[in-house]
Order: C-alpha cells, then structure tokens, then sequence
C-alpha cells in the first residue's frame, strides 16, 4: 500500500469501504473514512487492501486490475452492475450478477450471432462467449467439455444454464428443433422439481448434468438430462413461507373438474403435505401455471393418457399423506387407521392401483421372514407404532413421487434422443456452497461437493497455473491456498468417513441419530476440521448437545450440522412390505415406477432385516464420478470417489 493512497476497508454492510491510513499498529489500521471525513475507526492490516486510483472505473477481466483483492474485485463488479454489465470475466471463469430484470437486448439473436467462433475477450464477457468458447475446445481437442455453473440459491444458475443450452443449440443446431424442445421440455421438469422457498420462487430442488450432443460434423443432434439428489424431504414437509413442489398445487388450482372429480381434489389446504408451507402466494400464479406446463406437455409429445398418469400419481401422493394412525390401545402396542382416514385410504388405493385392505395392512405392520421354520423361513407381522406408521407413510410418499420424477425426466430426455454421438458439452447445474442457521443432510451433502469443486480449482487453477508461471519464468507472486483433502478425507474416507459412518448406523438394528453424532466425535476427536456444535461462535449452535450436530471447518467457513434425522435422509429404502405392494400394483404405470425396484429381494431382506439404500454414498457416486468426469477427467483424486 503507498502512501496517501486511497485503501478499502471492512465495512459492517457494505463488505468494503474506502478510507485513508492515518496510523499504523502492531496488527491494526487507524483508518479515515473518505465518506466522513474525520471520523476514523481501526481494522486488521490483513483485510485493508489497496484501492484503484479511479474506484468507478470498470473492466471486463477482474485480472486486468491494478490490483486484484477482495475489496477491488467487488467493487469492479458492482459498478459494472450499476450499468447493467452483469457480466464480469477473471481470466476464463464468468462472474454473473442476477439483474432481476430482463436487460434489452442481452440475450436476443443478434447477441447469439455475435459471439459465433469469438475468443474469449473479443467482445464484453457474456455466458454466450463461455458457451462458445466450449464448443471450439471441444472442435479442436476433440474432447467433451463441461461448465460448471455454480452459486448460491437465486443466483441465477438455472437462467444461465438455459442461455448455455439455447446458444448451443441456436448456433450450432443441425437444422432440427432440438433447442426448442429443450426449452419445451423445461415446464415440465420445474412443475415436479422446482419449488417456492424463501428465496426463489422457481427454486430447483435437484441437481442436473445436462448434455448436448453433437455428431462428428460437431452440430447438435441431441441432448441428455441426469438428475441427482431431489431434495425429498420438501415431499411431506416444508419450512414456514417455503412450498412443496409447484405439480402439487398447480394441480389442484388448474385441472378441470372432470379430472379433480376423477382425482378426488380439493383445495391445496386440505392436503397434509401442503399445509406447512405458504399456500397462497401474489407472485404465482398456480392456473395459468398449469395450462402452461399442458401446454409444454402436449409439444413435447405426451398424450392425454400420459398426463393423466403423472396427475393420478401426484393426486396419490396427495392422499397418502392424509392418512392418520392411531394406538390400538392393546397389548401388540401397534396401531390402527384412524376412522376419518377410511375414505383417504380408499381414494389413495384407487389412485395408485392397490388393495385397500393390502395397503392398510402395509401401513401399520411390517412383514419380516424369521430364519426359523425350515428353509423357507416363516413369515411374521411385526405391528407398527404410531410413529413408525407415519414414517412409513411418508416414506411411501417420498419413494412415489421420486420415481415420478424419474419418470418425467426419462420422458424428457425422449424429446431429444440420438443414436450416436461424438462429442457432448455438458452444463452442471449445482447449488454452490451452503449455510444457514439450520443446517441437515441436504447441506451437507452439498457443501461436500464444493469441497470437491474447491480442490478442483485448486489442482487446476492455482497450483497449475502458477507452475506454468514458474516454468515461463515469470515473476508472480505466490498465491497460497490450503489443501482441503483433510476434509474431504473426513467426509468420504473408507470405514472412518462421516458418509461410511452414517452407512454404518443405517444398517444397525436400531439406528439413531445420536448414536452416528457421537461415533463421528469419538472417531475423529483431534480432527482440525471437525468439532462440537457447543464450540460454536452462534448460540443458537452452543446450545446443541454432542450428539446432536457437529461443525465441520469447510474451505469456506465452519458449519455447524443439525443431525437430526441424517439417519432416516440417508436411507432411501422403502420396507419390503410396502416396495412388494407398490411394484405389484395393478397400475400398469405405477408397477413400471417401481420396476426393477428390489434387486435385493431375495438377500437381506428375505432375512428380515429393513432394506437400506445409501442416500450420500449414492450422491458421492453419481455426481462426482458421473456428472463431473467429463470436467475432473485427468485428476487422480477424482477416480478415488
Ligand atoms: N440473467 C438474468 N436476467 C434476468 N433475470 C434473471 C437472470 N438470472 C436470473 N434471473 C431471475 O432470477 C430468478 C432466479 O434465478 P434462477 O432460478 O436461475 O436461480 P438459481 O441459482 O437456479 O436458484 P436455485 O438454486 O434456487 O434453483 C429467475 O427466476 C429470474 O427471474
């Protein structure tokens, strides 16, 4: 920093603010704020950083600063998005700002002809010219190329996305409507996977990989979609001002009588899994929302049957979470459907194609085979409580409406088949690092994948390049980073990771979320990255016991972890009874739903043990090794996930 220099500063809300040194301490700044001329206040010497000599002028490539902080970066992309530059480059990654509004022009055909074969640079940073840039690395290398497009909830991910995939299939398109009927296929795939929460109103609730595929001429001849990780959690329960997924009232608001009539609909408010979050909301238009997705539905080529398949399903669901238990008050200690729940039983088995009395029977008991009995073993009903009745039924309800999902996206990704392929760019769609005040599974796992991401960019960005600059030798500073594969260790490793740990628990007669918080305490007590929730900066935190959380030190701060119900998330098996009931409905579209859907049937199972399906160790595999390959490839820590 020189003298007489302008500097920014901390500020409590606005990040950074600009001043002057006046006095030098031993770790401390005396500063002077240019705002208030006179009133000084201090600040470490590590967060004061030198100030460009003009703070309103702007430029396109963050690297092009004088100097390049925090503080200058920040403000370089603020007044670029005072004037509507939402765009920012650091050398080839793309900084985006959500306008909330549509900026004329930004994004219409003459911006898409613009960027057609122009290097990265030619023109002001766009998410077309990252676009392109991937289709001419993927022309000359001969090799797929992904981008990842990463941030916070109501960053604007998605809309990027979409822009990614119209550029691509607009530009590079071999003549068909493939690029339409991706924009098509959209509706649909947000009616099931998008959901209000408090802050997004159209918030996917899922991750996705999607490819466009081009044939050995490089034009686009098709596409494909991979989902991971539906938050199903938001099924049967939503937080205050948050909704569940948009099908569910869209239905209700939108579908004919005929079909509410078929569908035993109501309004939303009558349904369980519908009255935690806000109903009602002036910004949605749930009507108009429906004909909307119809419409989609219908272009992308799904008949009236189709549709009524997905809405009876959906209106199943519905049902199913209005049934209620209650004791039975003798001395099984199981329970019984409460009377008013008759009726919803008999809707909910009509809509899925079940046997009333097989799903009553289902919902309150278990079957269990004892080895006992000879070979064959002997059948048993073990009763259920209450609670773990209702736990089935919310499960039952989760596993439907996930298999629906899957469903849609299938079908989705017929709209653009192809038969081969040479090359593909894919987009991943990834929500980027989280913390809130209450943090679960759902925050874990995503903050693990960002762990991820960070090494990446560590491995790729920092280390390489600086390599690189040391070969060339040139004369740049080095930038130190610290090597995350501490934490990622802790959360994956073999046997001792917090993902194999959770495994563990699953499979114990008797898993409890206590039981996994204290065995991750007591199997990583001196860990550098992980601790108790009672050391915690917040109260909120402190006031949680040891087996109640843990806080990991992530690359991106700490995060303490409510581990209440990681036991039940991590487990996506349904039991046997209710998996045999479903996958043998009588509805041929539900029974397709579950095909294939108990492949341990005659294992564990058979020896009456509850099936167990690991939800992290499912994400761990799927997106890291299958959506991210195309862009780890090459690194050799990717292949150990
Ligand atoms: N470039 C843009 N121009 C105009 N509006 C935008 C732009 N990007 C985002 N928005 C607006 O912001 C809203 C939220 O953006 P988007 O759904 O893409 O966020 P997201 O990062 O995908 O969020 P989530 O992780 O919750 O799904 C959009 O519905 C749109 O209204």
């Amino acid at each position: 920093m020189e003298d007489g220099k302008p500097v920014w500063a901390p500020h409590p809300a606005d990040g950074f603010q600009l001043g002057m040194i006046v006095d030098i301490g031993a770790d401390t700044l005396t500063i002077e704020s240019l705002n208030q001329k006179g009133k000084t206040f201090l600040a470490p010497m590590s967060q004061v950083f030198p100030a460009e000599d003009d703070v309103n002028k702007h430029v396109d490539d963050n690297c092009s600063l004088m100097y390049l902080n925090e503080a200058t970066l920040l403000n370089n992309v603020r007044v670029r998005y005072n004037k509507d530059h939402i765009y920012t480059y650091v050398a080839n990654i793309l900084i985006a700002v959500n306008p909330y509004y549509d900026i004329p022009k930004l994004y219409g055909p003459d911006a898409i002809k613009s960027y057609q074969g122009k290097s990265l640079g030619t023109l002001p940073p766009h998410v077309y010219a990252i676009a392109d840039k991937a289709y001419r690395d993927m022309k000359v290398l001969k090799m797929s190329q992904s981008i990842i497009v990463s941030g916070e909830s109501g960053a604007g991910k998605t809309e990027n996305t979409k822009f990614v995939l119209r550029y691509l299939t607009t530009t590079y398109g071999s003549g068909q409507d493939i690029d339409e009927r991706i924009v098509e296929a959209n509706p649909l795939l947000e009616a099931f996977g998008n959901a209000k929460t408090v802050r997004n109103n159209n918030s996917s609730r899922f991750g996705k990989f999607v490819e466009i595929h081009f044939n050995e001429k490089n034009a686009v001849v098709g596409g494909f979609v991979s989902h991971y990780l539906l938050e199903k959690s938001r099924i049967c329960m939503q937080s205050n001002d948050e909704r569940n997924y948009h099908i569910f009232y869209r239905l209700c608001a939108g579908a004919s009588e005929d079909i509410k009539k078929k569908l035993h609909l109501d309004s939303p408010d009558s349904f369980r899994h519908q009255q935690v979050g806000a109903l009602k909301d002036p910004l949605l238009d749930d009507q108009g929302d429906f004909s909307r997705m119809c419409v989609a539905m219908k272009k992308i080529g799904l008949d009236d049957t189709e549709k009524l398949d997905l809405f009876r399903v959906v209106a199943g669901v519905l049902h199913l979470g209005n049934i209620d238990f209650e004791e039975t008050g003798s001395s099984s200690g199981g329970c019984v459907l409460k009377n008013q729940s008759g009726q919803t039983l008999e809707y909910c088995a009509d809509l899925l194609g079940l046997d009333q009395d097989d799903l009553r029977v289902s919902l309150t008991t278990r079957v269990m085979l004892t080895t006992a009995g000879g070979t064959k073993g002997t059948v048993i009903k073990v009763p259920l409580k209450v609670e773990q009745a209702n736990n089935a039924r919310d499960a039952l309800a989760k596993a439907v409406y996930s298999r629906l999902f899957d469903h849609v996206v299938k079908r989705v990704n017929q709209c653009f088949p192809f038969e081969t392929s040479s090359n593909f760019i894919g987009v991943l769609d990834i929500a980027g690092f989280e913390y809130f005040e209450h943090n679960s599974f759902e925050q874990f796992c995503i903050n693990y994948c960002n762990e991820k991401l960070q090494q990446f960019f560590n491995e790729r960005i920092l280390k390489e390049e600086q390599e690189l600059y040391q070969r060339e030798g040139l004369g740049v500073n080095e930038v130190h980073y610290v090597d995350n594969q501490d934490c990622i260790d802790l959360v994956e490793a073999k046997l001792v990771g917090i993902l194999d740990i959770l495994d563990e628990e699953n499979r114990l007669p008797q898993p409890s979320d206590q039981h996994f918080a204290l065995a991750v305490h007591s199997k990583h007590k001196d860990h550098f990255r992980l601790t108790v929730p009672r050391k915690s900066k917040l109260t909120i935190h402190r006031n949680l016991r040891d087996d109640e959380g843990f806080i990991i030190r992530h690359f991106a701060g700490a995060v303490c972890y409510e581990t209440t119900r990681f036991v039940e998330k991590n487990n996506d098996a349904l039991h046997m009874s209710l998996e045999g009931l479903v996958s043998e409905s009588k509805d041929k579209f539900v029974r397709e739903l579950f095909e294939n859907s108990i492949p341990n049937k005659d294992s564990k199972q058979k020896a009456g043990k509850l099936g167990f399906i690991s939800v992290g160790n499912k994400f761990k595999v799927r997106v890291i090794v299958k959506s991210l390959k195309t862009f780890f490839g090459e690194l050799s820590w990717i292949e150990s996930a």
